[in-house]
């Protein structure tokens, strides 16, 4: 990989999209010694360019790709840190499936590396980044519902808008292959970028909350309430009987927009960005569908070498009044049942990151983790990672935990094959991004969507355990659906 730092602009010249179109002879020199490594390699090479500007709301970034665009689009923030991330269209797109999928776009985004040619200021490093997911289950058959979300789909964007607090930067990647015409090529970036600066400037001021007079909702369980029940009762007998400890049962709803108009991505992400502040909001646009969600569970997250994550198992509704909310909060740190779904968790995940850390340090015993209607036993787990071992290589390893799967990990997924009879796809499996520092962040995909035009399906899921009560689990699908039902309908 050949990375040149460049100066950063002067602040006067940090503005809008627009100020990175200025910087013609950057991204000229940069596609330029892509194109001579693609003639001499004879294969494409990676060009990207990462420029600071100025800091602009990423809920209006991300309407304004998806207003100028039908490709695929990423969204991933963080509300209360302040940092989000914008991605459109796809410079490079990874798949793969089965098992080994993690290694198998691993391999992938290593060849796409060594050779990359990448310019970046020096204060703004950003630099080309892989947004995407991974499927709950890749051992499931193809499902119709996610036939746009494969086991493993990682895309390098054509541009990525990199947001923290007050900075701001612009990634642009372009593939460039030997022969191809580079000023045509800067051309076409430049008027990307400038149809993009327009429509921002246009949209700017434009309110964001989709009509609710458009809204009438039709709500409708996939699974009638009471066979879902007896899934559930049936999960609990096998618990008993040994064949495992812990399954995670979970069901879909159908939510329609009766009024036929679609609902708009770019109204539910405000709505989730203002109600879940500690959550991870994520969309993900391909083809005609967009998954979408609001989730409170870090799967697995690397930064400068080290691992982090917070499990989530075993919850309870927040209460009416404070008084009753404490009450609740400590019922579930306190009650037996909530306790062994979670420390079926904690235990799981702490075996997997001793493998490949040096050192792994566990919170003492679990906290609450306090969300709008819900609250969660939590536990954070750091490591050190070892040389030679990467966040992908714990993701293939730690997915899908018990949190979402069960455990033993065998048994439990085989009873929810056969059993569950819900297309999961992307849902409980997990999203988020890469860089080639090997950082990045990857949450469990709950809380979750997957949305076409006027029809959406909302997915939750519990945590079976011996002394699971099937009318209790399924009042706890009920709470975790309020997320999306609140984003969709628009109200707090
Ligand atoms: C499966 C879901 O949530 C998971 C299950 C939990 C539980 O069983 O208590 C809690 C948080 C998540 O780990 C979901 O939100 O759909």
């Amino acid at each position: 990989m050949d990375i040149v730092f460049i100066d950063t602009p002067d602040t006067s010249d940090i503005t809008g999209l627009e100020s990175v179109v200025r910087h013609r002879e950057q991204l000229l020199s940069t596609l330029l010694q892509a194109s001579h490594k693609a003639s001499s390699l004879h294969q494409n090479v990676l060009a990207s360019l990462t420029l600071p500007i100025a800091a602009e709301d990423p809920l209006l970034i991300f309407k304004t790709f998806k207003q100028g665009s039908a490709d695929e689009i990423f969204f991933w923030a963080h509300p209360e840190e302040q940092s989000a991330f914008v991605g459109v269209g796809a410079a490079i797109t990874i798949e793969a499936t089965g098992l080994t999928r993690c290694a198998s776009a691993a391999a992938q985004w290593h060849a796409i590396q060594e050779h990359a040619v990448i310019t970046a200021s020096s204060i703004h490093l950003g630099g080309p980044m892989l947004f995407g997911g991974f499927s709950f289950d890749p051992l499931l058959p193809s499902q119709q519902l996610w036939q746009d979300f494969p086991d493993a789909l990682l895309i390098l964007p054509l541009l990525h808008y990199h947001y923290s607090g007050t900075r701001a930067a612009l990634t642009i990647n372009q593939p460039v292959n030997e022969g191809d015409d580079i000023a045509r090529l800067a051309d076409e970036i430049s008027a990307r970028i400038r149809s993009l600066h327009e429509a921002i400037e246009a949209e700017n001021g434009a309110g964001t909350v989709q009509d609710k007079a458009s809204l009438q909702l039709s709500i409708q369980n996939l699974l009638p309430e009471s066979a879902w029940k007896s899934k559930v009762a049936d999960a609990v007998k096998m618990i008993q009987s040994g064949a495992f400890e812990k399954v995670v049962l979970a069901r879909g709803v159908r939510v329609v927009n009766t009024a036929e108009e679609a609902f708009d991505i770019g109204a539910v992400l405000p709505q989730l960005y203002k109600t879940y502040p500690s959550a991870h909001i994520f969309a993900f646009q391909r083809g005609q569908r967009t998954f979408v969600g609001a989730t409170p569970e870090p799967l697995i997250e690397a930064h400068n070498k080290q691992l982090r994550t917070m499990p989530l198992a075993g919850s309870a509704p927040r209460g009416e009044t404070e008084a009753e909310d404490r009450r609740l909060g400590t019922e579930l740190l306190h009650s037996a049942k909530n306790k062994v779904e979670h420390e079926i968790v904690v235990v799981t995940i702490q075996k997997v990151l001793a493998s490949l850390c040096s050192t792994v340090r566990v919170e003492d015993t679990p906290h609450l983790l306090r969300l709008k209607n819900i609250q969660h036993l939590a536990t954070t787990i750091v490591g050190d990672l070892l040389p030679g071992h990467s966040l992908l290589e714990a993701l293939q390893d730690l997915a899908p935990t018990p949190a979402v799967g069960g455990f033993p990990r065998k048994p439990a997924l085989e009873f929810i094959r056969k059993q569950e009879g819900l297309e999961r796809g992307w849902y409980s499996g997990s999203i988020g991004w890469l860089d080639m520092q090997g950082n990045g962040e990857f949450a469990l995909a709950l809380r979750s969507a997957l949305i076409e035009g006027n029809q959406a399906i909302l997915f939750a899921g519990g945590g079976i355990v011996a002394d699971s009560h099937p009318e209790s689990e399924y009042s706890e699908t009920c709470w975790k659906l309020q997320v999306m039902l609140r984003g969709l309908r628009g109200k707090d």
